[in-house]
């Protein structure tokens, strides 16, 4: 466990690619399979969910540090954070032996939950007494729920194929999904020789880059070696046809159950060994896509009742064909992969599952003017793909474009946060965005308004859990929350140190999807300049 509590603190005291990358490689090196398990599934983000109240774990550390509650809550108000109030305020242990990471999760931690409150605290004492403080502040984020460190899936993934010699491409699609850290599942994961046999996993999704609005696409090629398809409003999402069951993934990892029962109908005539890459919309029954909004009253929906289901019909629009025939075909070049698709689809057409069609164009300045057309369609623009190009994991540049029409939304990172007034005045609803300027997050807009009640709640918990530093009555936080911002236009500033001032930001919606490595860049904001 010693050495997994030095792997948290040495991946959070550098911003450095590499120094992160070298010190998952030597823990993966170091640790037995079940260990290092525990680890991937923490460094990908997983938690435990919470083991033991909050509540509890205050009044016991007050008593066990011999200090009145008030005094331990004005600790917990200045530092901001429960699992380092609770490291810091009761006295350091001593420890008897170092026992492993999974010996802890699974022996120490995991069963807390299913203790009486007695047991519960005589437990928790033991682990006070037995840790010293910076074993035990990563031990107290993994009680609390609030385990969290600065790594991407993709630094994990990265650190993993660079340690196992296994490609990061097979490793990363290894890690899609639901899976349970054990000894066989981290071994599979770094033998080269082993086949991928889960029915369900979803392959890692290709995504796309922006082409600058004002200069088009010319800087990438000549128009011939793409294809235009319109930019949907939608979630993204994978139909895998395997083992005669259906699976819809989102591209946040997340398996959607009953969510789109149309879509699993439909996809119940897709042969075995099928899986669609493409986009959920609204749609008519003529195949009119409607706005997002009208999808979003089914976001968040569980089931979905009747009258839902009539008033907003849900289409899945393929784009792309990634396995056929129980074949991964994603080194093939598009335009393979799209002929294939077009026959499958034809000989099975139905009316919640249909192919994206291409746009028609054979220049940039023909698909220009397409492009102006994007909001009649309730589309964002245009994608322009490379016709020759393998289906690629994540971001790469050159395959996908994205030329979007209307460029006033940006994912931000959430990086501070203040309490509101009246009715908020006791949660944080002020919060403060920033985009990248290389490696470094700069503010560049407040916005109050645009989550619902619940969120609200969710990220006010999310800030006084993750709480770094305070200035008065504002919080920095650990920068993990991404935001979509809309915001009606833009003028260049000097008094910001972003160099411009958003009008009207507001909170278009919560990227659960995506990591906050995954937000713009300051550049590409000032792109959208006017002038
Ligand atoms: N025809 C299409 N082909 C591929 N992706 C499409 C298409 N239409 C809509 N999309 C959406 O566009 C996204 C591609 O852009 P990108 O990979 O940058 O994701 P993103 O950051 O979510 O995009 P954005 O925030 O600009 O909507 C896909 O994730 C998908 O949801």
């Amino acid at each position: 466990m010693i050495r997994f509590a030095e792997l948290y603190h040495a991946l959070d005291s550098t911003t450095k690619t590499n120094e992160k990358i070298a010190a998952m490689s030597s823990y993966f090196a170091a640790a037995p399979p079940l260990d290092a398990a525990w680890a991937t599934y923490f460094l990908c983000g997983n938690k435990l969910s919470r083991l033991v109240p909050n509540k509890l774990l205050r009044i016991w550390a007050a008593e066990e540090a011999a200090i009145p509650d008030w005094l331990f809550d004005e600790s917990y108000h200045a530092v901001g954070d429960l699992a380092e109030t609770l490291s810091l305020v009761v006295p350091p242990g001593e420890m008897v032996a170092d026992e492993s990471l999974s010996t802890w999760v699974e022996e120490r931690l995991q069963p807390l939950r299913r203790l009486d409150e007695k047991t519960q605290r005589e437990r928790v004492t033991e682990i006070w007494r037995e840790t010293p403080s910076p074993l035990r502040f990563v031990v107290m984020k993994l009680i609390t729920g609030a385990f969290r460190v600065g790594v991407s899936k993709r630094l994990v993934t990265r650190a993993i194929a660079q340690q196992s010699g296994v490609s990061a491409d097979v490793v990363s699609h290894r890690l899609m999904g639901n899976w349970k850290p054990s000894k066989h599942f981290f071994e599979s994961l770094v033998d080269p020789d082993v086949q991928d046999t889960l029915a369900s996993q979803p392959y890692p999704f290709c995504l796309a880059h922006p082409i600058n609005v004002d200069d088009g696409p010319r800087e990438i090629g000549d128009a011939s070696a793409f294809v235009a398809e319109w930019k949907w409003d939608g979630i993204r999402g994978q139909v895998i046809r395997r083992a005669d069951q259906t699976f819809i993934w989102s591209r946040g990892e997340e398996l959607m159950e009953n969510r789109w029962p149309e879509i699993e109908a439909a996809a119940e005539h897709l042969p075995d060994g099928t899986v669609l890459d493409g986009e959920i919309l609204a749609a008519l029954a003529d195949g009119t896509v409607l706005p997002f909004a009208q999808l979003q009253r089914r976001i968040g929906r569980k089931t979905v009742g009747k009258k839902l289901l009539t008033e907003v019909p849900v289409v899945f629009h393929a784009f792309d064909l990634l396995e056929h025939n129980g074949e991964d075909i994603r080194d093939q070049p598009f335009d393979d992969r799209r002929g294939q698709l077009e026959q499958l689809l034809g000989d099975c057409e139905h009316p919640h599952l249909k192919i994206t069609e291409l746009v028609a164009g054979e220049t940039w300045d023909e698909w220009a003017g397409v492009r102006e057309l994007s909001r009649d369609v309730n589309a964002e623009g245009l994608m322009l793909k490379r016709k020759d190009a393998p289906y690629d994991v994540g971001r790469v540049r050159g395959t996908w474009w994205k030329w979007k029409v209307k460029p006033y939304t940006i994912d931000a990172v959430l990086i501070y946060a203040q309490k509101g007034h009246g009715k908020r005045a006791s949660l944080f609803t002020d919060y403060t965005f920033a985009l990248w300027d290389g490696d470094q997050l700069v503010p560049f807009a407040k916005a109050y308004s645009g989550l619902d009640d619940k969120e609200i709640r969710q990220v006010d918990r999310f800030v006084r859990q993750n709480t770094k530093d305070t200035f008065g009555p504002v919080r920095s936080v650990t920068p993990t929350l991404v935001m979509e911002l809309a915001f009606e236009g833009l003028q260049r500033s000097k008094r910001h140190k972003s160099g411009v001032a958003t009008r009207f930001p507001r909170i278009l919606r919560w990227r659960h999807d995506k990591q906050p490595e995954d937000a713009n860049q300051l550049g590409e904001l000032l792109e959208m300049l006017d002038d």
